[in-house]
């Protein structure tokens, strides 16, 4: 795994919402077969994760925010998919809507072709906080929990399940702490592991690494590519962080800023950690980096 440097990315701040017939943009970023203006409307729909055309808005007593606007793309079966752009550009806010915590005021969901309505066990969430797991729980009985509160295992197969999980992360020895005994990035692999443990169909990752040191954040993104490459899920990831983006995913979208639209999405397949530093990883750092410069130049000129 690798850590991060980190080219944060900042946006512009918060407007309130403004509509405009915005199709689906996509913007080449050069060279084939390593960056690739690669929305492609008429994809066909074998997508596991279909987002499609879809605007999310926050409702205030004062105002309508619109957090996204007809954003849309899909999301294969082991993707590495993540949604990079600046802050305020909507992407917890998408990764919110495809949990079904937040519903589309345009545009739909879609999970194996069915509209997402609401949340549910084929869709786990793992955030940045290092509290999500109840402290009063040891650590095996943190990954049980949602496998016996949503009925899928009863009590031993869920314990076993638990341990099986632990174990990919590392922290089988320690499944009856409790987490305040934990480091944050053990509490990060714990939240993983109840995340798989569930055996989702789509993992939503939102900025799970960012509130650690850079050393202990490049060692857990080595850890998840190696537990994609045992496992196989599907993952959704949301971060800020072009390295991040590079080393984490195998395809990007890149969001542009406030209220969110799609500008561009990049393949990524060729990057990992040993690309860190290399010619062309850098290249295409900076490259993704201007093109969400350019973006700010061009709103902030904007009257
Ligand atoms: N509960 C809320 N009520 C009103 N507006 C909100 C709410 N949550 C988010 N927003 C607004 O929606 C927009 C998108 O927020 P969101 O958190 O999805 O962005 P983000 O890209 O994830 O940012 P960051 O990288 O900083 O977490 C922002 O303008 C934000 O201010």
């Amino acid at each position: 795994m690798s850590n991060l440097g980190s080219h944060a990315l900042r946006a512009a701040p918060p407007v309130a919402s403004q509509p405009a017939p915005v199709p689906r943009p996509s913007r080449p970023l050069g060279r084939p077969g390593q960056v690739s203006a690669a929305y492609s409307p008429d994809a066909p729909d074998s997508a596991l994760l279909q987002v499609d055309g879809v605007s999310l808005e926050y409702r205030t007593p004062e105002r309508v925010v619109r957090a996204t606007h007809r954003v849309s793309f899909d999301v294969h079966a082991a993707d590495r998919f993540v949604l990079l752009g600046p802050s305020g550009c909507g992407k917890s806010t998408l990764l919110k809507a495809v949990g079904g915590f937040i519903a589309p005021v345009e545009g739909e969901i879609r999970l194996d072709g069915h509209r997402v309505r609401a949340p549910g066990p084929d869709r786990i969430v793992v955030f940045q906080e290092f509290d999500q797991l109840p402290p009063w729980k040891t650590v095996k009985q943190n990954v049980m929990f949602p496998l016996l509160a949503s009925k899928t295992l009863g009590r031993r197969e869920a314990e076993e399940r638990a341990l099986h999980y632990l174990a990919k992360v590392g922290l089988d020895k320690f499944a009856d702490v409790h987490p305040h005994q934990l480091s944050g990035g053990m509490k990060q692999r714990v939240a993983i592991a109840r995340a798989l443990a569930m055996q989702p169909r789509v993992l939503l990752m939102d900025e799970p690494f960012a509130a650690l040191d850079a050393l202990t954040r490049r060692k857990m993104q080595e850890e998840l590519l190696e537990l994609w490459d045992e496992v196989r899920f599907t993952l959704l990831f949301v971060t800020h962080s072009i390295e991040e983006a590079l080393v984490v995913g195998n395809r990007i979208a890149l969001l542009s800023p406030h209220p969110g639209r799609m500008r561009a999405e990049i393949n990524s397949h060729d990057f990992g950690l040993g690309s860190l530093g290399g010619a062309e990883f850098q290249a295409t750092a900076t490259r993704i980096h201007d093109m969400l410069f350019e973006e700010e130049v061009e709103e902030g000129a904007s009257p």
